[in-house]
């Protein structure tokens, strides 16, 4: 099972992302409580292994601007939630870093549709921490795509046998508070999506 944790700001939580196994970590790179600019993401992803991804996660910015704040921050991969075209990941193809396309149950979930490497299904509102229907994905075809929206570490287990996902992807469900990471709750999640 492979698990992202996303949205990290401070160094002691990637500390604990790293060592609690996670293959992903999630800097926030758009409108939100986890923000941060693209150098305290370079200076955090600093501290990563080179075998973890780190991801820059973009909603709505244009390609230009996901370009220069993904080599600012040095990222190895580009997140980008919403409706965007075919276009923004063909301009972003030659930035060399892995695609990684995120959106709602509703829009198209073949991963590699847009050209994408990794596909990620998500609740209405990423970020929100709110779950949904979970099995409504079950039986789309195999590939490589996380489910997220509302996964925590006491209900990670349950929602990968309801959707049978490759990969599973949280924010909200490791933190102690909004924006504020709880390294005791990132090793519990990388537990139960590992033990499920
Ligand atoms: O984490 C955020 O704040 C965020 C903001 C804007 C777009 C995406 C964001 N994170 C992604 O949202 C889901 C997880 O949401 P949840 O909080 O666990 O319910 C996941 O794809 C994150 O990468």
């Amino acid at each position: 099972m492979y698990v992202k944790i996303c949205g990290l700001r401070e160094p002691g939580h990637v500390t604990a992302a790293v060592e609690a196994g996670a293959d992903a970590i999630g800097f926030v790179l758009t409108r939100s409580p986890r923000r941060v600019t693209p150098a305290r993401a370079r200076e955090l992803a600093s501290a990563v292994p080179q075998h973890i991804l780190t991801v820059g996660v973009f909603a709505g910015e244009s390609s230009e601007e996901v370009r220069a704040a993904t080599l600012e921050a040095g990222l190895r991969a580009v997140q980008l939630h919403g409706d965007h075209p075919h276009e923004d990941f063909t301009a972003l193809k030659d930035l060399g870093v892995t695609l990684v396309r995120a959106g709602a149950a509703s829009v198209d979930l073949r991963c590699g549709a847009l050209d994408e490497d990794l596909l990620i299904v998500d609740a209405p509102r990423p970020g929100s921490g709110e779950p949904w229907d979970w099995a409504a994905v079950r039986g789309r075809p195999a590939g490589r795509w996380m489910l997220a929206g509302g996964l925590d570490p006491s209900n990670v287990a349950e929602a990968i046998a309801a959707a049978r996902p490759w990969g599973v992807d949280v924010s909200s469900g490791v933190e102690a508070g909004p924006g504020v990471k709880d390294s005791g709750l990132i090793r519990d999640f990388v537990a139960a999506a590992r033990g499920a």
